[in-house]
């Protein structure tokens, strides 16, 4: 099931249609994981993980081989506002910098071996500034959406989306508070680093946003075109298509759990296939996980973005899996059970 869209009707209707994990190979392997060698529930998460992913794989014992880190890199309007502590040509700047491998996310997808390619998504042409008016039209909001569903490798198993858009840490907390109500200063942090008067300013940027289309706002998709961005539609579009395939998917910081949140918004389980990589240091992110329902693999301090968090926590997921698939059960080892 990979029918692709071109409508937001039609994006919308593959949301709905989206396929489940396979119930017997989750059981099978969560009888595996009873069998193994050693005390019962002594690799804690690591397990359910294993779990999860053969369950998403569709086999018992399953291999994680081919990972494909995606990173989406998008321009914002709403930089206009003074929301960032960088200039927006940094973000151009630094997808040369991807293409050149100078990246931290070049060197932490060769550490946990995989694949990366960087999209840069009509940079001269920045989502408009959402105070103003919608940040993309319909049109927009497809093209992205299907630049991220595009850009999914179907023989990968294991899917991390990044992003790179100096500005879209407002996008991020506008959507989140669209979606998760609350106040303004609850999903406001400083991103690449703003100042206290920088947080006053950004945090005043993402009321009046959050203000201006909120009657507009029914579902995740609406608070993607109005609020949102290019990089983060992208992100939206490859997590979905990695649900087409069954393609378990990492989640990384604030922007890309914002985006993922605009799926789950508009479809219930839209995210069962995705498992949050790390807790980044921008203040909301906790929140958000807690909205998502999700429990972050790693707490590192990072804010950089880019899918460095999550690209870490393959090595843990990879870990998991090989615990799991490669390890002998007490009958093949003649291990006691207790
Ligand atoms: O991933 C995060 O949680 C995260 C937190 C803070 C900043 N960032 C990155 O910093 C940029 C956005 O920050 P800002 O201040 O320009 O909104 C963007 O390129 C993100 O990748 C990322
Ligand atoms: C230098 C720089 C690198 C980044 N990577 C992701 N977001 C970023 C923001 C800045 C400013």
């Amino acid at each position: 099931m990979t029918a692709s869209f071109d409508t937001l009707a039609a994006f919308r209707a593959v949301l709905a249609d989206a396929p489940a994990a396979d119930l017997t190979a989750r059981e099978q392997a969560q009888a595996r994981n009873g069998q193994l060698t050693k005390p019962p529930g002594a690799l804690g998460r690591l397990e359910d993980l294993a779990i999860w992913y053969a369950g998403w794989r569709g086999t018992p014992r399953p291999a994680l081989a081919s990972p494909q880190v995606l990173i989406f890199a998008g321009n914002h309007g709403v930089t206009a506002q003074g929301v960032s502590a960088f200039p927006a040509e940094v973000t151009e700047q630094m997808v040369l910098n991807f293409q050149h491998g100078g990246a931290a996310i070049n060197q932490l997808s060769t550490a946990f071996g995989a694949q990366m390619a960087v999209h840069a998504i009509d940079l001269d042409r920045p989502a408009a500034d959402f105070t103003q008016s919608p940040a993309m039209t319909e049109q927009e909001l497809v093209a992205a959406l299907r630049t991220g569903w595009d850009a999914v490798d179907p023989q990968a198993d294991l899917l991390v989306t990044g992003e790179m858009g100096i500005g879209n840490t407002t996008s991020a907390a506008a959507i989140a508070l669209a979606l998760f109500g609350g106040d303004a200063e609850d999903w406001t942090g400083r991103g690449t680093g703003v100042d206290d008067a920088g947080l006053l300013n950004k945090t005043r940027v993402v009321r009046e946003g959050e203000a201006l289309h909120a009657a507009a706002i029914t579902d995740g998709m609406d608070a993607l075109r109005c609020l949102g961005g290019r990089e983060l539609a992208a992100m939206a579009g490859a997590i979905a298509r990695a649900r087409s395939l069954r393609i378990p998917v990492l989640l990384d910081g604030f922007i890309c759990c914002a985006a993922a949140a605009c799926l789950a918004k508009t479809q219930t389980g839209a995210l069962d296939h995705c498992a949050a990589g790390h807790v980044s240091a921008e203040a909301a992110h906790p929140r958000l996980l807690t909205a998502l329902n999700k429990q972050p693999l790693l707490s590192l301090g990072l804010r950089l973005g880019e899918g460095s968090g999550a690209a870490l926590a393959i090595g843990v997921l990879k870990g998991a899996i090989a615990c799991h698939s490669g390890m002998a059960t007490f009958a093949e080892a003649g291990v006691s059970e207790a």
